[in-house]
């Protein structure tokens, strides 16, 4: 019998994943200090509706029945992150025994139900006490971080498989330091850098410490967008060389290759500091895996007026467009693996993140809401994956983002990528038909795709 046509490798990991800050709510129960997130959402005109994260989706209480969602998939595996201030309410120091205990009860449920648990350290919900001794911005954060993954790793690690470090410096770095749309709000082309750097070389250090105190595997999670040239003038291909530079090898260039691509230098200018040669040796240290996020592409065009690359996307005709903006290109996924692959060797590789935010009229049939433009998306999106592995890219897993809806950060809860709708005035969860595609294609393997 012929193997079916998008069958993925026996073993192959399906997951889901969610972060702390958007599905968690109860953001300083039981003795947890504020995070950045925290106040950033209570900081008046910074979210949209006016949306937080004090409730959520109530996962802090809910937990168990999210579980029961999970195996209802058959999730083997669940992509999570820990709340630092949670654990560690001054960011350092005195450790909150309640708040570590959330994150072993979490670990616990998982495991009784036979979900690996993914753990992230740090999705960008900084303790908000950190954030006043300078923050990212201050190099003392390498030790403060890996103080903090060392109480995870002895709390944690006898039960948890897979860690990650960071999930997505990029989005810190440009929303957090240069633009101001996220937490903690600067807008700065001298501080965007320094965060970008001090956000590596924690990474390096909490590596480190795992090496120290792990048995398992830690990698780190960065968001890959690949970029292609509006046309093939000298201009355009230039901003196209910016544009990927600044965005997809910023973080994976001094992570796996220990250096920074050149073009930063010219994107930054004099806002580029020079860093101790000594920085590249803590950010370069030997990952388990690498976790990435994609969502879309970029078409690039160069434009003098744009701060700070000089280049604009070119929004394309006649594409298909999520809620959040994005492009709906499948082929960017492919292309983005195994453009990692020949830049930086065949490290083991997870699709950490895919997902798409749209408005689906909520149509309740048989219990469960159709969603046709999600599924669509999810279907054309593992079939492009199954094309990497195909392309010989070393991809061990996947998790669909997100579990179900959840706080979009500023954009509040007006997006929803979940699998299952959260209805947040009642908090009741009801699985989209994407859910139920999801759950046959765990289930085959990918045979049904
Ligand atoms: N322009 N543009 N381009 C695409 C760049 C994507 C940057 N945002 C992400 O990847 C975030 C990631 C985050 O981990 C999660 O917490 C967010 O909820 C999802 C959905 O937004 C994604």
């Amino acid at each position: 019998m012929t193997r079916p046509r998008f069958r993925f490798p026996d073993g192959f990991h399906w997951g889901a994943a969610t972060s702390a800050y958007q599905i968690e709510g109860s953001p300083l129960a039981d003795g947890a200090g504020p995070s950045i997130w925290q106040r950033f959402a209570h900081t008046p005109g910074m979210m949209a509706n006016g949306d937080t994260g004090d409730i959520a989706c109530d996962h802090y209480h809910r937990y168990k029945a999210d579980v029961q969602l999970m195996r209802a998939l058959g999730l083997q595996g669940y992509r999570f992150s820990i709340n630092w201030a949670r654990v560690l309410p001054e960011g350092t120091g005195r450790v909150n025994p309640k708040g570590l205990d959330f994150y072993s009860r979490l670990v616990d449920e998982l495991l009784e139900n036979g979900i690996a648990p993914n753990a992230t350290l740090f999705h960008w919900d900084l303790p908000a006490a950190l954030d006043d001794r300078g923050g990212w911005l201050n190099r003392d954060v390498a030790h403060w971080f890996a103080e903090y993954a060392e109480v995870m790793f002895k709390a944690l690690d006898d039960r948890v498989p897979r860690w990650a470090t960071l999930n997505e410096p990029w989005v810190v770095t440009d929303g957090g330091y240069l633009h101001g749309a996220l937490a903690p709000g600067h807008r700065s082309k001298y501080e965007a850098p320094i965060a970008a750097h001090n956000l590596m070389r924690a990474s390096g250090a909490g590596i480190q410490a795992y090496r120290a105190h792990g048995k398992h595997e830690i990698g780190v999670v960065f968001n890959i967008e690949p970029k292609y040239p509006h046309s093939d003038s000298a201009e355009d291909l230039a901003a196209t060389r910016r544009a990927h530079a600044y965005m997809n090898q910023q973080f994976a260039d001094p992570a796996l290759l220990g250096s920074y691509p050149p073009e930063l230098k010219e994107i930054f200018g004099d806002a580029w500091p020079e860093f101790p040669a000594d920085d590249l040796k803590l950010t370069h240290q030997k990952v388990d895996f690498v976790g990435i996020n994609y969502y879309t592409r970029a078409v690039v065009k160069h434009d003098p007026n744009a701060y700070p690359l000089k280049a604009v996307p070119v929004p394309q005709p006649n594409k298909t467009y999520t809620e959040t903006g994005w492009e709906v290109f499948e082929q960017g996924l492919t292309d983005t693996l195994t453009w990692f692959k020949e830049r930086y060797g065949n490290i083991p590789l997870y699709i950490t993140e895919n997902g798409s935010a749209f408005y689906d009229p909520p149509v309740v049939e048989n219990g469960e809401l159709d969603d046709p433009l999600r599924t669509n998306y999810l279907r054309k999106h593992l079939k492009a994956l199954h094309d990497a592995i195909e392309a010989g890219v070393n991809l061990k897993g996947y998790y669909a983002w997100s579990l179900m809806d959840n706080l979009e950060w500023s954009l509040g809860f007006s997006k929803r990528f979940g699998l299952y709708h959260v209805d947040f005035a009642t908090q009741q969860r009801t699985p989209k038909a994407s859910a139920k595609l999801y759950a046959q294609v765990i289930e085959s393997n990918g045979s049904v795709l």
